[in-house]
């Protein structure tokens, strides 16, 4: 059986007297798709930014790729994690928001791959092949030399995902990521990472209020509010025949509101 590639055990975070996550653990093993759905404020992206170390946390342990992330050994007891060991964490996770945050003066391929040229050292010419590859994998190979400023937002968002691809991580995270995109650029947003979701073994943790997207990409849906796991399981599941009557209220609203599930 193999081990989970990401463990909460027991992960508290507060922001002042607001506890925003009270014990909550959770495993993903390699290569799942999940996602993470609830109402607003019930601590999903909290969870997606602790992961990449944007937020600190309060208490608890979590395990990334085999090795505690905020903490580590030193003369065999556990201190915590100093910015080295957070550096080495951090590439094994690549993730992408809902404001795209490109560089603006830099060009579609610069932008992809300034990372792997600053902070791996990788010669330009591998990370130019790769840039052009992953350009190629989102549809926008035509755009290398294009500046930020000529795209559109779908297109934006198309370079953000390859940007963080480009660092070649193990897991990627997705904040809700078509948030900020016109309606009618959203599907193509969609479609790049539904081919990423079925053509690589990358472990994905999307967090949507897209439900039928949700339904489509993830093996596995947690719904949360209030910082809990109120209930988790396959999508056809969770979607179709919810057990909790939190969940059934949620995606009711949902569906209200003219959206599928
Ligand atoms: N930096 C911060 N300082 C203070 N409170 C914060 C901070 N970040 C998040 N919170 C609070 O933590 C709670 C959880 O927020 P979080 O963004 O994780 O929820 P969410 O489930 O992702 O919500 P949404 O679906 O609206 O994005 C909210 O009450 C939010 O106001």
């Amino acid at each position: 059986m193999a081990e989970p590639i990401i463990r909460f055990d027991n992960i508290r975070k507060s922001f002042g007297t607001l506890t925003v996550l009270d014990g909550l653990s959770f495993d993903v093993m390699p290569g799942e798709k999940l996602a993470l759905i609830g109402p607003s404020g019930s601590g999903k992206t909290t969870i997606l930014r602790i992961l990449m170390t944007l937020e600190n946390i309060s208490g608890g342990h979590i395990e990334v790729c085999g090795e505690q992330l905020y903490h580590m050994q030193k003369a065999g007891r556990e201190v915590p994690a100093d910015e080295a060991h957070l550096h080495k964490m951090r590439r094994h996770i690549g993730m992408v928001f809902q404001h795209f945050n490109l560089f603006p003066h830099k060009c579609v391929l610069d932008n992809i791959t300034l990372a792997p040229i600053l902070t791996k050292g990788e010669p330009r010419a591998e990370a130019e092949k790769r840039g052009m590859d992953l350009l190629d994998m989102v549809g926008l190979a035509d755009k290398a030399r294009a500046m930020p400023s000529q795209l559109s937002g779908g297109q934006k968002q198309r370079v953000a995902i390859a940007r963080a691809l480009a660092l070649q991580p193990r897991i990627m995270l997705f904040d809700e990521v078509t948030s900020a995109l016109d309606p009618e650029l959203v599907e193509e947003v969609l479609a790049v990472m539904k081919r990423l979701a079925n053509e690589t073994d990358m472990t994905m943790l999307l967090v949507t209020h897209e439900m039928g997207f949700a339904h489509e990409f993830a093996d596995r849906v947690l719904f949360f509010d209030r910082g809990h796991i109120i209930e988790q399981g396959p999508p056809d599941r969770i979607f179709t025949n919810p057990s909790h009557e939190r969940t059934q209220t949620f995606l009711r609203k949902i569906i209200a509101a003219g959206h599928r599930v």
